[in-house]
């Protein structure tokens, strides 16, 4: 790969929460120029912490790692104010009662994982056990007090359930803090923005156009969530209208209480400041 030819390794995450701001994004983008990488999460995080990719949605919570290696798009997160959909706990007891109990996480989640650790260490003073599992509930369950999935995992154990009760993690975040929660971040390795201004610029304004382009017309996209996840035209209006892709102040704020708490239990070991990118302060100068 040379700067004359350059192209850029952008990661997906596999999920359905992403569709807006990916779906009408390789028409928007010359694809000699893009290599996309779809994959979980956690997958992406170590890939972008390895440099194998170099921009895409990352767990909010990679991002408060290793945040001096980044900079963030702005205007581009998976978020919401209350409740996600996607993020849940399965249990048997009530919250409370299982707050010193055994809980199973899945591997393929950083920010929900501490999402969840936050929530039961801080808020309902818990002390519970944590393993980690393949995000398979029925087995996650045959050792757990409760046991988290994400993404379309959780989607659809949500739909299949009939035995458990279910806490939809941004709704607790938000009845405890009154707060917005970013589960993904749009990260970007500060040494991308160096090499390849102008294709960061690109990257930027498709995933920008794809996001107001699904928002105003999402009938296409639904059909298709439809028919490869399943699920009614109705649900797939409802998901993507409470999820919210945007990263402004209010999406800061909430993120910022995330980082603080996390690095007060000790899940993250200093505290994290936002840095975003800024097409100006990045461009290359051509005239
Ligand atoms: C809303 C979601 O947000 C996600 C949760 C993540 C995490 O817990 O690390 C990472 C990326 C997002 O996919 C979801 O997965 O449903």
């Amino acid at each position: 790969m040379s700067n004359l030819n350059p192209k850029i390794r952008i990661g997906r995450i596999n999920y359905t929460n992403v569709w807006p701001i990916y779906y009408y994004f390789p028409e928007l983008m010359n694809s000699s120029e893009v290599d996309i990488i779809e994959q979980v999460p956690t997958s992406l995080n170590q890939e972008m912490a390895d440099g194998n990719i170099d921009m895409g949605p990352i767990s909010s919570f990679a991002y408060g790692e290793s945040f001096e290696n980044y900079v963030l798009y702005p205007d581009l997160s998976v978020s919401a104010y209350g409740e996600v959909n996607s993020i849940l706990l399965f249990h048997e007891k009530p919250l409370r009662e299982i707050a010193n109990g055994h809980i199973v996480l899945p591997t393929t989640s950083a920010t929900s994982v501490n999402l969840l650790k936050v929530i039961l260490q801080k808020f309902y003073n818990g002390n519970p056990t944590y393993e980690y599992a393949k995000p398979n509930l029925e087995e996650m369950m045959e050792k757990a007090d409760g046991a988290l999935l994400i993404g379309d995992d959780a989607i659809k154990e949500s739909w299949r359930n009939k035995t458990y009760m279910i806490t939809d993690l941004g709704q607790e975040w938000a009845k405890w803090t009154g707060q917005w929660m970013s589960f993904a971040v749009w990260a970007i390795r500060k040494e991308t923005t160096q090499k390849y201004p102008e294709l960061v610029a690109a990257a930027f304004e498709a995933f920008m156009a794809s996001k107001a382009k699904a928002h105003q017309n999402p009938e296409e996209m639904i059909r298709e969530a439809q028919s490869t996840v399943g699920g009614t035209s109705q649900y797939w209006h409802h998901y993507f209208h409470t999820l919210c892709y945007d990263f402004g102040s209010e999406q800061w704020e909430g993120l910022a209480t995330y980082y603080k708490y996390c690095y007060e239990l000790g899940f993250l070991p200093k505290p994290v400041s936002i840095g975003l990118w800024s097409e100006k302060k990045n461009a290359r100068v051509t005239e």
